[in-house]
């Protein structure tokens, strides 16, 4: 850590050094080498501020969060947000329990800080954990095959795990480890294992590659991705090189590797062009990787989804229950994904008449026996766009 940027985390955790502080939270940050007592007051404050939400929106109706709640429950997140700014820069990754995440990142939608705010119709309690610690810094090295330790650089984060790459000097070859956030529960353990498994199933080219399960720390690695399809088309889509045979190139892989899941006897559930990485290898040559197989699993299964779980994914209004997914749920995600990659754009007008809004039109059909009812028929209409006439609607 450099000198400035650990002066300023210091300076930081000063301002908590007045601060009444409940001695059971400061107990839970006792060995934490960084922000001990800050780390402490948080906390502290967020569990008196969520137990007085999950008590006002008790049985699930929707109530109302009084006015000094509501700022200091605002007041408490900006502080968390300094902190990790700071934490970030200084070179160390904030982690945070996932129903904490959950909520704070959702927070910015309702709460406001005069006049009390309205707790959201089907808000889902809060998990309060007043007895394990829900920060904490992230890894800053792993140990590599010969048991050299390597540093971690942080690549990403979910609602339920840290991303991290490193090289291993070995082989000389960037990987990426996913590791579970602390306080996972049982059923996040679960998710989180039969995604690495299923993924190990699924060997494809246009899949992620998953290495290496580690049980003692809840982490696997995999290969290393150098974007998401997300940021590669925003940072591309006016530039002249990104035309039509590139896009549908990439539509194509994204394509292939859905209909391989499928051919399997799996649904991915979480298809969103933040879920399709890609790698790049100089000019426009890229491998689209398909990844976050947490939600994916074998047909008829019974599973229920949480709000956070499905962030950045568009929900299928025709799917009832999760329970009944089937090919033409994914296919109504994929229309949005090919959406963005052939246009930029995440939103289709009623009226879009080029040949490829026909395609994603017939994907995302409000009713869902009239998409497409395979990813074969989608390819065959996609392999034959003209990409010559792409963008324009017919005469
Ligand atoms: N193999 C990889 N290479 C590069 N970046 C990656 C890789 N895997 C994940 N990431 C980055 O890390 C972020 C979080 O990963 P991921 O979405 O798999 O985590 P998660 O906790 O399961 O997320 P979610 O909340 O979507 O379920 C991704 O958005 C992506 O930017």
């Amino acid at each position: 850590m450099k000198t400035m940027e650990r002066e300023r985390v210091e300076r930081f955790e000063r301002t908590f050094h007045e601060r009444d502080i409940d001695s059971t939270y400061l107990e839970l940050y006792r060995r934490e080498q960084v922000l001990p007592r800050a780390f402490a007051y948080i906390h502290a404050g967020l569990d008196v501020e969520f137990k007085h939400m999950n008590y006002k929106a008790r049985g699930g109706s929707s109530g109302h969060f009084n006015a000094d709640n509501s700022r200091n429950l605002l007041d408490l997140i900006d502080l968390l947000a300094e902190a990790r700014t700071m934490l970030n820069k200084a070179g160390h990754s904030l982690t945070m329990a996932p129903d904490y995440q959950r909520v704070i990142e959702n927070a910015p939608a309702w709460l406001v800080d005069s006049g009390g705010s309205p707790i959201p119709e089907g808000f889902t309690p809060v998990e309060v954990e007043s007895y394990a610690p829900v920060f904490s810094l992230g890894d800053q090295a792993v140990p590599v095959s010969d048991s050299r330790m390597v540093k971690l650089t942080s690549i990403g984060e979910g609602a339920f795990a840290l991303v991290h790459r490193f090289t291993d000097p070995n082989y000389g070859m960037t990987l990426a480890r996913k590791k579970l956030k602390p306080g996972a529960d049982d059923r996040e353990k679960e998710r989180f294992r039969r995604e690495f498994e299923l993924m190990k199933e699924l060997q494809f080219p246009y899949v992620l590659e998953v290495y290496n399960f580690k049980e003692s720390d809840w982490s696997y690695t995999m290969e290393h991705c150098d974007t998401s399809l997300e940021d590669y088309v925003a940072k591309r889509n006016n530039q002249p090189g990104f035309g039509p045979t590139t896009r549908k190139r990439i539509a194509l892989q994204f394509l292939y590797g859905l209909n391989f899941i499928h051919s399997k006897g799996h649904f991915h559930r979480d298809l969103s062009t933040r879920n399709v990485l890609l790698r790049t290898f100089g000019g426009s040559a890229v491998l689209v990787k398909l990844s976050d197989f947490g939600l994916a699993k074998l047909k008829g299964s019974e599973f229920t989804m949480t709000e956070t779980e499905l962030k950045g994914t568009k929900i299928d209004p025709a799917l009832g229950s999760f329970k009944d997914f089937a090919a033409v749920h994914d296919i109504f995600a994929a229309g949005f994904v090919l959406l963005y990659i052939f246009t930029g754009r995440k939103n289709i007008g009623r009226n879009d008449a080029t040949p490829i809004e026909q395609i994603i039109h017939k994907c995302i059909d409000s009713q869902p026996d009239r998409r497409y009812q395979s990813v074969m028929e989608l390819i065959a209409d996609v392999e034959a766009l003209d990409t010559t006439v792409i963008g324009e609607a017919p005469a």
